[in-house]
């Protein structure tokens, strides 16, 4: 792997003695695979055996097989260690109001949502259409239940939630060197004159940002390069654009350091945000700051409430309840208010204001959908059911699981009653299955269906 010319030069000068192991670092072959498991699952035993990432609760160092059952049902996240500090760093305490400004594909966001463990409010944007997608699939394999997604941009959604959030977080576009190692197709792309790019379009995005965060809320900002320019001289711009914002000291561990003052303006207060280098770590390169809106300002209040689709009809209402009921049981309801948005049900978060113009890609938690005469409920439901709490479940061993993923009806032994039912393989959950007689009717959704090969199970 060849580093460009422009950034050997570059990080020799800002690194001095510390730029050989650095650009060893970079073209070294170190395997830097990570994941986080799910706190809302029973993880099975052997995914929590590996190392641990230190500074990041539920994260371990390891790869982990995307065609497989862990991963299917959501149990795991696959992330690179380092990308574990940005939602290490956030926190979110239960019952915060939380935006994710930047978030596709979503490891920040479901990391942030196992810090909400289902309270709060989880608001995850992501400006780009087709990025968006993956970001829901995401969400909902991660079993996320309070999340609202939408797909627009920062200036959009700011007149939205002025002063609205305790968290937001912005992990912004940048000019990726710290991902040359792990991608090494970032270097295509890469020169001195992207980075000032990449300035100003996260000046843009921060613009919008800080005006979306309370008084007394914080502002994480995160990158995964190493330009200077991304990192240090753009907390300095904030400081000093936005006077009202100041730098709190990120908690560093395991090899996390100091972010270098010296090359920005010089002001000590830099040392408090964090530089993940991948020569004094196992991960790759990131950069996090936390800054901090002072208290004293009384917040605007949103206006009005959203409406973010139509109440049930009777008929539809009485569909719901029927399945909720029979199916779900008391214990497993789903909270939020009931919508529907053409003949798709959603479970929407309370409390969001009216959200004007934006552009909504999902309301809140896919319930399921009204056909005629009858309720099918939605793959998300299923995954972000405790199986524990449902009244029907329906236990398939691995060899039924990869029938049900590549969609296939399967076979059972006995005919248990006829109806829907919440497949769970090896205790997790992974879709709605029906059953007729001795069979269950694969309805795990066509666009998420795979072949699972034997090298995916071991
Ligand atoms: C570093 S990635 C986010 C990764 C994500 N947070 C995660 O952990 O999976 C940055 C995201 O910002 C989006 N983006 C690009 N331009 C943007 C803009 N002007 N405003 C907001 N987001 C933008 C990109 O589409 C991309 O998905």
């Amino acid at each position: 792997m060849n580093l460009p010319d422009d950034f050997v030069t570059k990080y020799q000068r800002l690194l001095g003695d510390e730029a050989p192991a650095f650009l060893a670092s970079l073209t070294s072959t170190v395997n830097t695979a990570g994941y986080r498991v799910n706190p809302e699952r029973k993880v099975p035993a052997n995914l929590t055996t590996a190392k641990p990432v230190p500074y990041a609760q539920w994260g371990y160092y390891g790869a982990v097989k995307g065609r497989s059952l862990a991963h299917q049902s959501g149990a795991v996240y696959s992330q690179e260690p380092s990308a574990m500090f940005v939602g290490a760093t956030a926190a979110p305490a239960k019952g915060e109001r939380v935006l994710d400004l930047c978030a596709a594909p979503g490891g920040k966001t479901t990391h942030l949502a196992s810090y909400l463990q289902g309270t709060g409010l989880l608001v995850t944007n992501e400006i780009n259409r087709k990025r968006v997608r993956v970001l829901a699939e995401n969400v909902e394999r991660f079993g996320v239940a309070n999340a609202v997604i939408l797909n627009d941009s920062p200036d959009t959604l700011s007149p939205v939630f002025p002063d609205y959030f305790d968290k937001v977080l912005v992990d912004a576009p940048c000019s990726g060197e710290g991902m040359f190692r792990k991608d090494p197709a970032a270097m295509d792309y890469w020169s001195l004159a992207y980075v000032e790019d990449c300035v100003t379009r996260q000046r843009e995005i921060l613009t919008e940002a800080v005006k979306m965060v309370k008084p007394g809320g914080q502002l994480i900002y995160s990158t995964c390069t190493f330009a200077p320019e991304e990192d240090e001289q753009m907390m300095a711009w904030v400081l000093k654009t936005f006077p009202e914002f100041h730098l709190v000291p990120v908690e560093k561990s395991g090899g996390v350091v100091d972010a270098r003052p010296e090359w920005a303006d010089g002001n000590p207060e830099l040392k408090k945000a964090a530089r993940l280098f991948p020569h004094l770590l196992q991960g790759e390169g990131h950069f996090v700051a936390k800054l901090e809106r002072t208290s004293a300002a009384e917040p605007t209040r949103p206006r009005g409430q959203a409406q973010l689709g139509t109440a049930l009809s009777r008929d539809q209402r009485q569909l719901w309840q029927d399945f909720a009921q029979q199916v779900l049981g008391t214990e497993a309801l789903p909270a939020g208010e009931l919508v529907t948005v053409k003949d798709q049900l959603f479970a929407v978060p309370q409390d969001l204001p009216a959200l004007k113009r934006a552009h909504v890609f999902r309301p809140g938690l896919h319930l399921g959908t009204f056909k005629k005469n009858r309720f099918e409920p939605a793959y998300a439901l299923a995954l972000a059911s405790e199986p524990q709490r449902v009244n029907h479940t329906l236990a398939i061993d691995l060899d039924q699981w990869q029938k049900w993923v590549h969609g296939d009806t399967i076979a059972l032994a006995t005919a248990p009653a006829k109806g829907w039912y919440l497949l769970t393989c090896q205790q997790q959950p992974v879709g709605f299955g029906k059953v007729v007689g001795q069979t269950v009717k694969n309805f795990f959704p066509k666009g998420l269906r795979f072949t699972v090969y034997p090298e995916d199970l071991n």
